[in-house]
């Protein structure tokens, strides 16, 4: 990478905003509606002071981790994101190497734009796979059997997503994907709507009105448990209520979700709704969060309140423009030493020791 260090994630977004097409560069920082969500989801972040001890050992700070059986150099993975073929022509093989090369955790979306094969062929570290519920339930169920087949190890089901979000951007901007850039795991012709621009509309939101089944309830999990050995985490949970029913239901864990902001706008900040969720799961299966953690305090924030793991998005993507797999290994890299950072400086050399008091004064 020429120019300038990239030496904070912000560094990493500029440089992205200023390679990649403009309309390319709406969908991804795009949220929707009136961008509440997407706004509060860094605001809600930068509410929350940390409460530093002094005079510990921090000479050495441990940030490695296991979740649902893999390790990992920090509790920082890569949110699935669709078609990373818009940031760099390599798309998520490139991501795939490097998370890999990080020793984090790549979580592939369903919308990938290289095959899940040569996904899975160049990661070194572990990976799982978001699902969309597709009306085609045959098409579901070959990805998940192809996943499961290449050593996928979890199936991440986004919830949040019956439709996709009013993002004015991208009608603005009539988005829709480039005819070269395609979801090589599912069928062409069942995708073939995501190419057709249409001044003040929205491609994707189209295709997925056609496409995604908004009918999907609690009762449909039983259907994708049936289909695989693999644990199933829920993707976009918010509340307590749908967190004990997550639970009630056998799921392997949650990722507390807005989507980036980008499904239903006035949604909570990630933050605000992790602890109602994790009160709910009450140590039942492991939380992650994803939306808005830019910094390494931020994700010390979510760890103190008892997220197991963080998941970035647009992040990874900016990573992937400005340097393609160096690049994404960068933007974690940065992340995960920016982590270390704040727990040295927090007076919390292991993971075991970052809890609630970070952020709220123990009583008595
Ligand atoms: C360009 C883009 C594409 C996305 N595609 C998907 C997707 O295919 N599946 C999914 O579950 N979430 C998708 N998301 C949401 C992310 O998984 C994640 O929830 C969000 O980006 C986290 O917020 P952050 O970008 O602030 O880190 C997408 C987000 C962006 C920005
Ligand atoms: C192909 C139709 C829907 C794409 C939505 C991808 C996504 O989750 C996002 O852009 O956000």
């Amino acid at each position: 990478m020429d120019g300038a260090p990239l030496l904070c994630l912000a560094d990493f977004e500029a440089a992205a905003g200023r390679r990649l097409p403009p309309d390319v560069w709406d969908y991804i920082r795009g949220g929707s509606g009136e961008e509440l969500t997407l706004a509060g989801n860094r605001s809600a972040f930068a509410r929350l002071p940390l409460r530093p001890r002094f005079l510990v050992d921090v000479e050495t700070c441990d940030l490695t981790t296991n979740l649902l059986g893999a390790s990992l150099s920090a509790p920082i993975g890569v949110a699935p994101t669709a078609f990373h073929r818009l940031a760099h022509p390599d798309g998520e093989v490139a991501t795939a190497r490097g998370a890999g090369d990080a020793g984090q955790l790549m979580v592939v979306s369903i919308l990938a734009s290289r095959s899940l094969k040569d996904i899975a062929a160049v990661a070194s570290g572990p990976l799982w796979l978001q699902l969309y519920w597709l009306r085609r339930r045959d098409l579901l169920a070959e990805v998940v059997r192809q996943g499961e087949a290449l050593g996928y190890r979890a199936l991440v089901l986004t919830v949040d997503t019956p439709r996709v979000g009013r993002r004015l951007r991208d009608r603005r901007n009539g988005f829709a994907v480039p005819p070269d850039i395609t979801a090589v795991n599912l069928d062409d012709a069942m995708m073939a709507t995501t190419h057709d621009a249409h001044t003040g509309t929205s491609a994707l939101e189209r295709h997925a009105r056609e496409q995604f089944d908004p009918t999907l309830t609690w009762a449909d999990l039983a259907w994708l448990r049936g289909l695989t050995g693999l644990p199933v985490l829920l993707k976009g949970v918010l509340t307590a209520e749908d967190a004990r029913l997550a639970v009630e239901h056998g799921v392997a864990g949650i990722v507390v979700s807005n989507h980036g902001g980008r499904q239903l706008d006035a949604a909570p900040a990630a933050i605000d709704a992790l602890p109602e969720v994790l009160d709910a799961v009450a140590g039942h299966c492991p939380v992650l969060l994803d939306g808005g953690v830019r910094t390494g305090t931020d994700a010390l924030k979510a760890l103190a309140l008892g997220a197991s793991a963080v998941l970035v998005g647009r992040p990874v993507l900016w990573g992937l423009a400005c340097g393609g797999a160096s690049g994404v290994r960068d933007v974690l890299g940065v992340l995960a030493a920016e982590l270390e950072d704040a727990m040295a400086l927090s007076g919390r050399p292991r993971l075991r020791d970052v809890d609630a008091t970070l952020l709220t004064r123990p009583s008595g």
